[in-house]
């Protein structure tokens, strides 16, 4: 039976790197995808990974019926055994719904991919939807990490370096950048309190954090472990 399935995570997780794999191994068993994204970085038609592979790819606007294209590419004699929509998180929720008849009505699995939360850390509406509608959502198992070492689970925005809170829910961007808006990948902890890998930075140098004075400096317990313990 046929399904739709969301690949969601943070930014720079893997997923499109996923969606080009799943498109090579069905088209290497003569399969036929039909790729779709919005927005990749790379520009209009184009589905893109960081790890260099880009492909061809339907760019699926805001007016865009995925299933009328389906029908209309199927009654013109078209194949199609799948489906990709990469950086689905911009789609609409009536978009995802479309998805979701191409699954039921044409019974096409669909292979949705696409980041959860925005840098407030709310839902997009398209990944809500597909929340709301996937037979499975599956998190991606490369974790992207905080610059702490713990697993990335937000997405957070700078602008000018610095982490904000507010503005457009869409502005295309991407990890380590530090031009005008970039992107960076936290930790909750982190995130909360907007301490980015160069804001902890600038914490680690300030002469606050650090004892200055070494009689405050507990001497080191010796080898034969004689010493005081439990500090
Ligand atoms: N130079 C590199 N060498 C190995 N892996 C890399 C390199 N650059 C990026 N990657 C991998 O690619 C992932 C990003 O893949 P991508 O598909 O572009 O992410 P997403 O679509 O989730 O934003 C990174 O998390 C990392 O695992
Ligand atoms: C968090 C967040 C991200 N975006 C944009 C930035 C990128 O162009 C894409 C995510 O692409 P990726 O392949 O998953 O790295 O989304 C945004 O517009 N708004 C946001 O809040």
């Amino acid at each position: 039976m046929a399904e739709l399935a969301f690949f969601s995570g943070t930014m720079d997780c893997g997923k499109s790197t996923l969606a080009l794999q799943i498109q090579h191994n069905r088209s290497a068993r003569g399969l036929q995808g039909l790729i779709f994204t919005r927005n990749d970085r790379a520009g209009e038609g184009r589905l893109s990974s960081r790890l260099g592979l880009v492909t061809e790819a339907v760019e699926a606007d805001e007016d865009f019926d995925f299933h009328a294209h389906l029908v209309h590419y199927l009654t013109a004699g078209g194949r199609a055994d799948y489906v990709i929509a990469d950086e689905a998180q911009f789609l609409s929720p009536v978009q995802v719904d479309q998805l979701a008849r191409v699954v039921d009505d044409l019974g096409i699995d669909v292979f949705a991919f696409g980041i959860t939360t925005d840098f407030r850390t709310r839902l997009f509406p398209g990944s809500q939807r597909l929340i709301e509608l996937a037979d499975r959502v599956e998190v991606l198992q490369v974790e992207a990490l905080c610059w702490c070492g713990a697993r990335a689970t937000h997405n957070a925005r700078t602008v000018g370096g610095r982490m904000v809170v507010e503005g457009a829910q869409v502005v295309v961007g991407d990890v380590g950048r530090q031009g005008a808006v970039g992107y960076e990948v936290l930790c909750r902890r982190h995130h909360r309190r907007r301490l980015t890998a160069a804001a902890a930075r600038a914490g680690t140098l300030s002469p606050d954090v650090l004892p200055v004075d070494g009689a405050d400096i507990p001497a080191p317990a010796p080898a034969n472990g004689s010493g005081p313990r439990g500090r």
